[in-house]
């Protein structure tokens, strides 16, 4: 829950399912292998809310990963909704959504891009009016093959008009558009070089340029969806998540250039907030640049520069290293040719110079850091403009800043990551992380690549700046200490579901699932007492997520699996009859060998005393403890079928008798805020057959 009580989601996944195909090539279909499906995540709803930390907990290859990267759409889903905000994923991304501001540099390019494609249309026209129409006004006197031609081009450069619209309406077809027209183009430019040589090099280059612009169009408009702006992931490991040929800076820069970050919102007004001190407000001017809202944090819809503007004294040199750190003194004399000396750490300005007005007056402007004033004169009015820092400059800041909040230097940004260790690399991970101000971050193992002494440090860090930037974590681990030291609620995921969720102290001290309660077993303890009580660990393997079981994924390893009605065996003996039930369905007895142990000949030689003697082998082979008369008469009968090789009737046997809810029926997570999906708990939900997507 969210710190002022609300309960407000911040994500919402509903049935999400993200199988992978194998056996889904080309080949494979030609030679028609149906595909198989790993089902890595398997039907998972939860919600995140606002300023909480979820934490995903599973053995290896429960689907954690693959949930995580699904959410944050680095993998797509099979089927099933994320809402991220109110809004479903996959509406944020879609093109129409694009960022609504585009650079004056793009809306010149598709201009130039229209400007060709009406050039063509024209030419066209001209080219196909002279060869057919009598209509050549400027003389082109056009064959009849050039006329032909100049039809095409003529369809051609109105189909590009067409497409550079739709491109400066952020219509994907018009992107698709202007591709196809470009390509056609070009083809258009080559046929005409054996009718009009002269005409087809123009074209050829005309159309190159085309492509070329089109594709920085192409940059400014398909920028990496906005949802990817508001979520980031950190991975597990520190060493190989980083380049080790980019330094620091790089790394950390990477995001922001891939998102064309800073971003100015048009929306955002812009406006001064001005003092002066010994100038008379009424011969000052303030321009302020409408996008100072790259620099400068807006408030709401506005973003006000706080601007002071100030008599200096000529021959004084300030020098703004002195000055307050977060602000920046940028100063000119009167005289437009003041001597500014950039540094690294700030900029000084000799202001001896004198006016050109003849006053020895001095203007000096403060301004917040990040963004630039420069100071004009004439007789009447002193005009200040105020402009942001260049969009590298405002990111080598950006950068700096991240890493002193990750607690590293600055003047590290030029060092390359193998000069790091390994908390601090992951602290660089981090800072790449936030970089673009998410709000929401999936934590992928973050410290189980790290020495158990930064591991602690790590994760405070984490938890600071979550508090400090009312960040939403989604914490993948197989680490139960860490879930339970960071996290308000806990998922607990099993082959791609989730078997129980909770809020973190519920489920550490009343776990409601048998796969959670084995898990908290599994966990070595410090104490004495609390070491040498019975560890009851999991048994058996992980299914595969190929072929998971049916019903409760977990009921071929649970301690607790529910006997039919009339069935009353102790769980190890109703285990061991499972686990041989599973064995003959998989046809996986080794009859043979145990035949050669007792020397029992196979098909018609062997006699039914010889039988007898194999079932009895098989039965203690299986049961070192008895089971009662009824049960031991049902197992053995069974596998009688085996010995007759009749598989299929030895399984019925079994199945008949023993066969258990957990395996008929899916048991579903019930609304609670503590739910488990297990059949031993009176609110589960039986969950409908599910349907399998194909691999189409
Ligand atoms: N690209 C892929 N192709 C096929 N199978 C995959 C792919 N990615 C993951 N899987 C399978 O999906 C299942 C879930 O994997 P995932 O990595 O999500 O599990 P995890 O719980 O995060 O495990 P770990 O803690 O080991 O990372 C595994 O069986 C894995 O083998």
């Amino acid at each position: 829950m969210s710190e002022d009580g609300s309960d407000r989601s911040l994500l919402r996944v509903s049935g999400l399912r993200k199988y992978f195909f194998e056996q889904n090539t080309l080949v494979d279909r030609l030679l028609r292998t149906d595909p198989v499906a790993v089902r890595a995540v398997d039907g998972l709803s939860f919600e995140i809310e606002e300023g909480e930390t979820l934490g995903l907990v599973g053995e290896s290859g429960s689907g954690k990963s693959t949930t995580g990267e699904t959410i944050l759409d680095l993998q797509s889903p099979t089927i099933g909704d994320i809402e991220y905000d109110g809004q479903n994923v996959s509406d944020i991304e879609s093109y129409s959504e694009a960022p609504r501001s585009l650079s004056v540099r793009a809306y010149l390019l598709a201009g130039v891009l229209a400007v060709f494609a009406l050039a063509t249309l024209v030419g066209g026209v001209l080219a196909a009016g002279s060869a057919f129409a009598g209509f050549d006004p400027v003389g082109t006197g056009a064959s009849t093959p050039l006329g032909v031609l100049g039809v095409l081009w003529a369809l051609a450069g109105a189909a590009l008009l067409a497409g550079s619209f739709g491109l400066a309406t952020q219509r994907v077809w018009g992107w698709r558009l202007a591709v196809w027209t470009l390509g056609a183009l070009l083809v258009l430019a080559i046929a005409t070089l054996f009718v009009e040589p002269i005409v087809a090099v123009v074209g050829v280059v005309a159309s190159v340029l085309g492509v070329l612009s089109l594709f920085k169009i192409a940059r400014a408009y398909f920028r990496p969806p906005a949802f990817r702006r508001e979520t980031a992931i950190l991975f597990q490991d520190p060493f190989s998540s980083l380049d080790p040929r980019q330094s620091i800076g790089d790394i950390i820069e990477a995001p922001l250039k891939t998102h064309d970050w800073p971003i100015s919102d048009p929306e955002i007004d812009a406006n001064a907030d001005v003092t002066t001190d010994g100038i008379g407000p009424d011969e000052l001017s303030v321009h302020v640049d409408a996008n100072v809202d790259k620099a400068l944090e807006p408030d709401g819809s506005t973003v006000t520069v706080p601007v002071t503007v100030r008599a200096g004294t000529a021959g004084e040199t300030i020098d703004t290293t002195a000055s307050d750190p977060g602000e920046l003194t940028i100063a000119t004399p009167s005289s437009l040719d003041a001597d500014v000396i950039t540094q690294e750490t700030g900029v000084s300005v000799d202001v001896s110079g004198t006016g050109s007005t003849g006053s020895d007056r001095a203007i000096v402007v403060e301004t917040p850091e990040l963004v630039t004033a420069t100071v004009n004169r004439d007789s009447e009015t002193i005009t200040v403009s105020i402009e942001p820092e260049s969009d590298a400059v405002l990111r080598k800041h950006r950068v700096q800043f991240l890493l002193r909040r990750v607690g590293l230097s600055p003047d590290q940004l030029d060092r390359y990551p193998h000069e790091f260790s390994g908390g601090q690399r992951q602290r660089i991970g981090i800072a790449r992380a936030l970089a673009l101000e998410p709000d929401f971050v999936v934590l992928d193992e973050p410290t189980s690549a790290l020495d158990v002494s930064v591991q602690a440090q790590v994760l405070n860090l984490l938890d600071d700046l979550q508090d400090e930037l009312d960040l939403t974590y989604l914490l993948i681990s197989h680490d139960l200490s860490v879930i339970r030291h960071v996290c308000d609620r806990v998922a607990v995921m099993y082959l791609g579901e989730i078997v129980e969720i909770g809020p973190a102290n519920d489920l550490f001290t009343d776990p409601q699932h048998p796969y959670t309660e084995a898990l908290l077993e599994s966990v070595p303890r410090a104490s004495t007492d609390e070491r040498n009580r019975t560890r009851e660990t999991i048994s058996g393997d992980v299914p595969s997520p190929r072929n998971p079981p049916s019903g409760c994924r977990f009921r071929t390893r649970c301690p607790k699996v529910i006997q039919p009605d009339d069935v009353e065996l102790e769980q190890s003996a109703y285990r061991a009859i499972m686990d041989l039930r599973q064995r003959i369905e998989d046809r996986e007895l080794p009859i043979a060998r145990v035949r050669e142990t007792v020397d029992v000949p196979a098909g018609d030689e062997s006699t039914a005393a010889d039988r007898a003697e194999l079932v009895d082998a098989l039965y203690e082979r299986y049961f070192a403890n008895d089971l009662p008369d009824r049960d031991r008469s049902t197992v053995r009968s069974a596998l009688e079928h085996v010995v007759d090789d009749d598989w299929a009737t030895a399984a019925d046997t079994l199945r008949e008798r023993y066969e258990s809810v957990c395996e008929t029926v899916n048991p579903g997570l019930a609304t609670e805020r503590h739910a488990a999906a297990c059949h031993l708990r009176t609110d589960v939900r039986k969950e409908p057959a599910e349907t399998i997507p194909s691999g189409d």
